[in-house]
């Protein structure tokens, strides 16, 4: 729930416009969420009326299977997309944003008068949206808040309880977590922003809003980062002068933790853009890596480094709980492709690990080709290589998520309050 909506009349349709840009993007394709806002969707917007976009958007694409589950009962047939739209972010707008049932209609026939193709429909938005209101907020069940794909691939990975567990964490919207730049610093950090201190020291904070406006921000005390990502970069236990490579290492969360433990980091990644948000973060902390464009596969550079991260791109089906557009925009085809570019980026990595050094690998989904079969593949191909299991508890993780091999499968529902979902490995290399 959020307290941000903007009054119904005028003043709130161009933050609703807005909404219907990024709400719709975020369908089209993957990514098309996080590119509609840095390419201008909330530009000329108030503060206020952003976040209201955003959240907005956000709570229409948490709750998408049960809205639309809702809507098909009461529409003969499909309506074109933008009336679509505009009933979906009606009904988000009543349920899960405090708007009170007259303004999410009367907003939403609004947006439908002006549109030339929506228009005739705007009696057909004003009587479905009464009619869906009147009804109450829709059945949330694993069946209707997971789109079937996911839900039987999960299923078969991780069993109906788990699945229960996984489908309860899609609709929660979730806190925001915090690293300290110094873990020692944790509990004094804590009162500041209104914060728990989750196991491993991160700092879980009931603040809203804009977080560069909260304590320890400008003076770069922490950054924000999932209780589950970071994770990784503390398994790899790097010591003060230690080497560490972190292969795709952009916007930085990662060399984050690893320079601020003390590392001499290396951070290479193939794009610019993202490495321009890492470059800002190190300034913004005041730590220091070598910051490198390229491709992990094709790097040349014949260093071998103490401690190796690879936090590989993946479809990202972990992160449904800051990013639900993943549940939507994502297929089979895109686990298929990036599966195979992690086992390039793997084989690539292993050289560039020392004798006696160690391997994290990691990725952001709850896809076992891009984990668990990852990683077997590749200690059957590189038996210089073995895993050094991770202990219940090591770096915040936990127990429920260490498994039979010591590897971390976590699920959101692991923790209270939830967690993105995570793969990680240690793998050592013999000396
Ligand atoms: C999961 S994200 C990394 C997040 C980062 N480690 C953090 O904690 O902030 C994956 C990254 O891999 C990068 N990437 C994708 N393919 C790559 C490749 N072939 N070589 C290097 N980087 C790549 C992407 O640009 C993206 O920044």
């Amino acid at each position: 729930m959020t307290d941000q909506a903007p009054s119904a009349g005028d003043a709130g349709l161009p933050a609703r416009q807005a909404a219907i840009t990024l709400f719709e993007a975020a369908l089209a394709r993957r990514g098309g969420f996080d590119e509609a806002l840095s390419s201008g969707a909330l530009k000329g917007l108030e503060p206020r009326d952003r976040a209201f976009a955003r959240a907005l958007t956000l709570a229409a694409l948490r709750h998408l299977g049960p809205i639309d589950n809702a809507l098909q009962g009461k529409l003969s047939r499909p309506p074109p997309e933008r009336v679509l739209t505009i009933l979906r972010l009606g009904v988000a707008q009543a349920f899960w944003l405090n708007v009170p049932d007259h303004a999410a209609v009367a907003s939403s026939v609004e947006l439908a008068d002006r549109g030339k193709n929506t228009q005739r429909l705007k009696g057909l938005v004003n009587a479905v949206l009464r009619g869906l209101l009147r009804d109450g907020p829709p059945m949330e069940t694993v069946d209707t808040v997971l789109p079937a794909w996911l839900s039987a691939r999960w299923r078969a990975a991780y069993g109906e309880e788990a699945l229960a567990g996984i489908a309860a964490a899609v609709t929660q919207e979730p806190a925001t977590d915090l690293t300290p730049r110094d873990p020692a610093e944790a509990q004094a950090l804590a009162a500041d922003l209104e914060a728990t201190v989750l196991p491993g020291l991160t700092l879980r904070s009931a603040l809203k809003g804009d977080v560069a406006l909260w304590p320890g921000f400008a003076e770069g005390r922490w950054w924000v980062q999932d209780a589950a990502a970071a994770i990784p970069a503390r398994l790899l236990r790097v010591k003060p002068g230690e080497t560490a490579l972190d292969l795709c290492a952009a916007p930085g969360g990662k060399t984050l933790q690893l320079a601020a433990a003390g590392a001499t980091v290396t951070a290479l990644d193939r794009s610019a853009p993202r490495l321009a948000r890492l470059r800002d973060n190190l300034a913004r902390m005041n730590l220091t890596a070598e910051v490198v464009t390229a491709e992990g596969d094709a790097w040349r550079d014949e260093r071998q480094f103490d401690a190796v991260l690879l936090d590989a791109p993946c479809a990202s089906t972990g992160t449904f709980r800051r990013h639900p557009d993943v549940l939507w925009a994502s297929s089979p085809a895109d686990i298929a492709k990036l599966a195979a570019v992690q086992t390039r980026l793997l084989a690539a990595t292993a050289g560039r690990v020392k004798p006696g050094g160690r391997l994290v690998y990691c990725v952001c989904s709850l896809e076992p080709e891009e984990g668990e079969s990852q990683v077997r593949n590749f200690l059957g191909s590189n038996p210089d290589f073995a895993t050094d299991p991770i202990q219940p508890g090591e770096g915040g993780s936990p127990e429920a998520s260490v498994t039979p091999q010591g590897w971390l499968r976590i699920l959101p529902q692991h923790m209270a309050g939830g967690m993105d979902g995570f793969f990680a490995a240690r793998l050592v290399r013999k000396a």
